[in-house]
């Protein structure tokens, strides 16, 4: 047989031709080529198994992960990187976030993808689904990879505990944390999957001593002098010494390829002691030598130089096994909720624009991308006010919606202060303070937005929908921003969406090619009609961008808009050439995107039971583990009740009055300074916290205690006072 080793009994004898020193290699294969993790193709036939195999429970289930180390509060790449991987990784089966939290302490290291189902990566820029799979066969002793969907409702609060405000956001824990920490911020220049993995290396390598986990194998290269002692031929096992040059990360990694596999021990060395080198007959690095349990060895000859060679020969030697694990606690398949969802199909039609978007958006823009700021300040803090002034005299939505925003404005308004915690902002659009007539739904609901797949569409669909109604809005009533300190500004409702995308939109990316295009030429907006058409042309431009790629629902394809079936006025050929008939397009999307137009079918009624108890996510908590253990969304639960109910269409009146709107706007105000609030007390429709009743009544102490000061006072002066009188009658 034709073994690639060449063995020499002693290496002080060992000869090699020198054929020139190879500078270290770095793989650029693709992640899911076979080669890369041999292993993973049987490991991994579906990619929900690798995260139960990895121990990251989901909490759903209520069991703990593999020895209680390890469990992930909440979810993902962005869902977006899901329909890549199912691409790239020839048919496996999206990956499913893992709605976890890291518990403390954490006894093994662990890094943690967060993302959205945004999903607005591209496949090839975003491995981190890919990485969690190749590191989940063989790494995963070391350390583990855990994946958190901000965009599922479970998630929404970790997302805000951790600070989450981008996607994909990389976190490393390292092992035995005690206290709640968000992590180490994964600051690395680009997301490949080869540095990330250098970077979880090196992660690895700098954890302290004492603190390594301790299934994590020595990752320092083995001194010179301890060289030798390796070829003990006493030892049992296989020896693997990968030489290689002091940047080259192949060695470390092969390290912890095979880290799970018995009787063999693999070692790094550096090219240091050329002579010892040229003994053994290495020449070039990195080399793979082998020394053989009976003691011969050799160098590992006719092997590509690369980590994937050397760990899958090492992988196939005689002997050489994955250790056997004790059987993880398998939680039951966690993926009913996505598959129910996309079964229930809901039939809209396209030419109309559905209330549910746009509600739906705006819970997401308010409840979940701004709820990962802890506070508000500086440009951050006038571009929400903006946002939220905008809307509220813009948004043609049904009135409690209406009205929550216009509270909201008023609110900001009237709040002097220069940086707002966000959990105030959210108690006001949780409705903490139960103002009548104020409601926004709190579940997503996309209609016109729906993907073929969860992970595709939704939320950057309505956050698009939203931005051309409200640039239609201010066209079609100009005055609409009178008083607001917006008005006389054709440009004011791109400026806003501009600076939103900024500074809050949670893919970079995008932010980065919208913010290009807005350079460009949206200083050439003149009038609110020209604001309309730069939207929809450069949304063309995206489209354009888009088409073909892997982040395109297929049901969906990324096209010019508005097509000829739906606007066959906005199209006309030019000498054989498409163009578009501008006036007819402004006039379309005028109609397309007006009040009149839109369908309330599947929006959320205030009286949804679900709904009735606004309290914020934090409390949604359990009630979302409940609810995640039951194995159906609350999206589902509504769909049956309400599927396409038109009696969910009803345009809900106010409940209240002005007054109690305005009212309950100095009320908010007061809960900038009422966090940790829960119960409250309701009395004539107006809610109040503890923190309210309280203050009642240290307020009634007061001006008891004040009255009695003031009758004493009166009543010791008119004493003296009569005494004065009588002296003086005396
Ligand atoms: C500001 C912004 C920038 C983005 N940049 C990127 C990016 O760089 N890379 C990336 O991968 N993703 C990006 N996205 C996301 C991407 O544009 C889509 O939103 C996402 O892929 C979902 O696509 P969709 O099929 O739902 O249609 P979308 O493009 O989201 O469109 C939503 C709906 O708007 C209507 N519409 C379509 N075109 C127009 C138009 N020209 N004018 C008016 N209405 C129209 C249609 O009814 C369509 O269904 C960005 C999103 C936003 C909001």
């Amino acid at each position: 047989m034709d073994s690639p080793v060449r063995g020499t009994d002693n290496p002080r004898s060992a000869q090699g031709t020198r054929d020139g020193s190879r500078s270290p290699q770095r793989t650029r294969d693709g992640p899911l080529r076979s080669t890369d993790n041999p292993g993973s193709s049987k490991e991994h036939g579906t990619l929900a198994a690798p995260l139960r195999d990895a121990g990251l429970t989901p909490l759903a289930s209520g069991r703990t992960a593999m020895a209680g180390a390890l469990l992930w509060r909440g979810s993902a790449p962005p869902l977006s990187a899901r329909p890549n991987m199912a691409a790239a990784g020839g048919g496996r089966r999206p990956l499913l976030p893992v709605p976890l939290p890291v518990p403390f302490p954490v006894l093994l290291p662990v890094l943690l993808a967060a993302a959205t189902t945004a999903r607005l990566y591209r496949p090839g820029h975003d491995p981190l689904t890919v990485l969690t799979i190749s590191l989940f066969a063989d790494w995963e002793s070391a350390i583990r990879v855990g994946v958190l969907d901000c965009g599922e409702e479970g998630n929404y609060e970790t997302c805000k505990e951790y600070g989450i405000h981008y996607y994909p956001t990389l976190r490393y824990f390292k092992a035995f944390t005690k206290q709640f920490t968000t992590g180490e911020n994964y600051q690395g220049g680009d997301r490949e999957l080869q540095t990330l993995r250098q970077m979880m290396i090196d992660f690895l390598q700098n954890h302290s001593q004492e603190l390594r986990p301790p299934a994590c194998p020595p990752l320092d290269p083995v001194l010179s002098s301890d060289l030798p002692s390796l070829f003990d031929k006493n030892s049992h096992h296989y020896t693997a010494i990968v030489f290689e040059s002091n940047s080259s990360y192949v060695g470390r990694e092969v390290i912890l390829d095979l880290i799970q596999y018995e009787n063999i021990v693999v070692r790094r060395a550096l090219n240091f002691d050329k002579a010892f080198l040229e003994k053994l007959g290495v020449t070039s690095v990195p080399s793979c030598y082998l020394i053989q349990p009976n003691g011969s060895h050799g160098l590992i000859k006719n092997l590509k130089p690369l980590r994937s060679f050397f760990s899958s020969y090492l992988k196939s030697l005689p002997g050489v096994r994955k250790k056997l694990l004790l059987p993880l606690q398998l939680p039951a398949p966690e993926n009913k909720e996505e598959s129910t969802e996309i079964k229930v199909w809901k039939e809209f039609d396209k030419s109309r624009l559905y209330m549910a978007d746009l509600e739906s958006g705006l819970h997401f823009l308010l409840r979940v991308e701004l709820a990962t700021h802890k506070a508000l300040e500086g440009a951050e803090l006038k571009t929400f006010k903006d946002f939220v002034t905008i809307s509220a005299k813009l948004f043609p939505g049904r009135q409690p919606v209406v009205k929550l925003l216009e509270t909201l404005q008023e609110w900001l308004v009237s709040l002097p202060l220069d940086k707002i915690p966000y959990d105030a902002i959210l108690d006001l659009v949780n409705n903490k303070m139960r103002i009548s007539g104020i409601f926004l739904p709190r579940k997503v609901q996309w209609v016109g937005c729906q993907g073929s797949r969860p992970e595709l569409r939704g939320y950057s669909c309505s956050l698009w929908k939203l931005f051309h109604t409200l640039t239609v809005q201010a066209a079609l009533r100009p005055k609409a921003l009178g008083n607001t300190g917006l008005e006389d500004n054709p440009q004011i409702v791109l400026q806003v969406m501009r600076r939103y995308i900024q500074h809050f939109f949670g893919c970079k990316a995008c932010a980065q090619h919208f913010e290009e295009m807005a350079r460009e030429s949206m200083d050439s907006v003149k009038s609110l009609d020209q604001a309309v058409l730069w939207l929809w042309e450069k949304h063309n431009v995206v489209n354009n961008r888009l088409a073909g790629d892997l982040t395109e629902d297929p049901k969906f394809p990324k096209v010019q808009w508005p097509t000829p079936d739906i606007c066959p006025a906005c199209h006309e050929e030019i000498k054989g050439l498409h163009s578009w008939n501008e006036e007819q397009v402004l006039q379309f999307l005028k109609s397309h995107y007006s009040s009149e137009n839109i369908l309330y079918q599947y929006t959320q009624s205030q009286a949804d039971p679900s709904d009735n108890e606004q309290g914020d996510t934090r409390e949604g908590k359990d009630k979302t583990l409940q609810k995640n253990s039951g194995g159906n969304g609350e999206n589902k639960l509504q769909e049956k009740e309400n599927p396409g109910d038109p009696g969910s269409k009803g345009l809900e009146k106010p409940v209240g009055n002005p007054g109690a709107v305005q009212g309950s706007g100095k009320g908010a105000a007061a809960s900038v300074s009422l966090k940790g609030t829960r119960q409250a007390v309701s009395f004539l429709g107006i809610g109040f916290s503890n923190l309210d009743m309280s203050l009642c009544v240290i307020l009634y102490v007061a001006s008891s205690l004040f009255l009695m000061i003031m009758y004493f006072f009166f009543r010791v002066r008119s004493k003296r006072w009569k005494v004065k009188s009588h002296r003086s009658s005396v």
